[in-house]
């Protein structure tokens, strides 16, 4: 034990029985590193900067030919906390005691570092907020202070673009901090038609407490608003357009105004109809898509249409390529297919994460996957995850898979190839067989489906297989030629 000066105050001393476990355990073998995932994550490209040099000490890899994918090296850049903390301190005191504004002095350039951020590159007032606050003798920033890239802009509308950044732009998504799709995205538009806001109205019948314009006997006239209320209440009302007026007003903070009148008016006057095209093609100014035109792609209406498949005799459901969706290499969609919510629908395996539990164990070639459980035919495995790269990093990451002599990137559309090199679950072990070899052919086949408007890779078993067998597929041609 020590005390809070760092004095020895106490000592214990355990003895330990070694036991050794070599004869019971083989070591591990040696591997990089892969972090689980449950999810494709998209990567792009690899950074510019190498973060260190793959074998370093490996003469028989070419390190400088490798280098030359990349523009420089990552500790060349220049990091200097100090530097950060005094450009902090100038900063505010040139704020604070000479009364500068932090965007005069940004665009006068005379610091060394950014203050805001730019895509891609933090500032400096975003970098401080990612540790905490330094103690030293020359600082006068109050430890509460705000810089102004940590507040909230006050209209509403950048506010709120400020927290839907957080979430996902892809409708079938919207998840926040979503790791997959990453096109930055504006406020969705208005999405309900005229009559039905006036029906929303229509809909309100008791008053919801004594000062309601309901219980009142007139109305109180058209109260004056700013043009930042009346912006607020547009963008409070493009998102929840089904709002009553009492609970729009309160959302307004206009609780005392309200005034029929006032509201119709207000509802009247800002609302848009977004009605989701029916053309076919892409939304585009051609075809002259009034979802294009106002920046709200109405994406699953557009693209699909969904099955109408039911339980045959069989007890399932789009088993075949009777079914629309298998036919187009699709799953079925939760809005769209009649089938989705039945259990016995055999064409949404994939995004309900309907797979079986598989164990990693020594194979013929290093790692491989095996199944603990029984599946059947056309059962789903597992999904094969990893990240989404461009051609590219495949061909920077490929040099080095070439020399580790194991490769595990897959093919997934034109795009993108998914790399489960760095990221990934116990799909990335399942090795190759081909029909030719007899003893251990293939037992399970690797398809891409797309899944509510995104690829994704399935692995499904090709027949029934037993629980405690190596899950194996036919990786292709161009594999091991490659
Ligand atoms: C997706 S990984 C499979 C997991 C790998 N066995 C491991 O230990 O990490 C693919 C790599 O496994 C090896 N591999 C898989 N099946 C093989 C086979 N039938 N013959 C030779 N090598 C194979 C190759 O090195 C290949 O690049």
């Amino acid at each position: 034990m020590y005390s809070p000066n760092g004095q020895v105050v106490s000592e214990v001393s355990v003895s330990l029985e070694v036991i050794n476990a070599e004869p019971v355990l083989d070591t591990h073998p040696t591997y990089e590193s892969c972090s689980p995932s449950l999810r494709n994550t998209f990567k792009g490209d690899d950074d510019d900067n190498m973060l260190f040099i793959p074998y370093a000490d490996d003469p028989s890899f070419n390190q400088v030919d490798h280098s030359s994918w990349y523009e420089s090296f990552s500790w060349q850049e220049d990091f200097d906390p100090d530097l950060q903390v005094i450009l902090l301190e100038t900063s505010y005191r040139l704020r604070t005691r000479h009364s500068l504004e932090y965007e005069d002095i940004e665009e006068c350039n005379v610091l060394p570092l950014k203050l805001f951020s730019s895509p891609g590159k933090p500032g400096l007032f975003a970098i401080s907020r990612r540790r905490d606050r330094l103690i030293w003798i020359g600082n006068s920033i109050p430890a509460d202070y705000v810089f102004p890239s940590m507040a909230l802009p006050s209209n509403l509308l950048q506010r709120l673009q400020c927290v839907n950044s957080l979430f996902c732009p892809s409708l079938n998504c919207v998840e926040p901090l979503c790791a997959v799709h990453v096109v930055p995205n504006d406020l969705a538009p208005p999405r309900t038609s005229p009559k039905q806001a006036t029906q929303t109205w229509a809909d309100v019948e008791t008053p919801c407490e004594r000062q309601c314009f309901l219980a009142a006997a007139t109305s109180q006239g058209v109260p004056c608003w700013s043009n930042s209320e009346i912006e607020s209440f547009q963008v409070i009302f493009e998102i929840a357009s089904s709002l009553s007026p009492c609970d729009l007003s309160v959302m307004c903070l206009k609780p005392s105004e309200r005034s029929r009148i006032l509201w119709y008016e207000l509802l009247l006057f800002y609302f848009g109809s977004n009605e989701p095209c029916r053309h076919n093609g892409p939304c585009d100014t051609a075809r002259a898509c009034p979802c294009f035109q106002n920046g709200a792609h109405c994406q699953r209406p557009r693209r699909l249409r969904g099955c109408r498949c039911s339980t045959g005799k069989s007890g399932v459901s789009c088993a075949t390529t009777k079914c629309y969706c298998v036919e187009y290499h699709r799953e079925c969609d939760p809005e769209l297919c009649l089938s989705y919510e039945l259990t016995a629908c055999r064409n949404s395996q994939i995004q309900k994460g309907a797979h079986k539990a598989l164990e990693i164990g020594r194979s013929c070639w290093g790692l491989g996957a095996f199944l603990t459980e029984l599946a059947k035919e056309n059962d789903l495995l597992a999904e094969y995850v990893g990240e989404l790269i461009y051609e590219p990093t495949f061909d920077s990451r490929g040099e080095v898979a070439t020399h580790r002599g194991r490769s595990y990137s897959f093919k997934l559309n034109s795009t993108f190839t998914l790399d489960s090199s760095y990221l990934g679950n116990s799909s990335r072990f399942i090795d190759h067989s081909s029909s030719a070899v007899q003893t251990r052919p293939p037992n399970c086949r690797a398809y891409v489906r797309l899944v509510n408007g995104e690829h994704r890779i399935g692995i499904f078993a090709l027949q029934d297989i037993e629980p405690g067998s190596e899950i194996l597929m036919d990786y292709g041609h161009d594999f091991f030629s490659k």
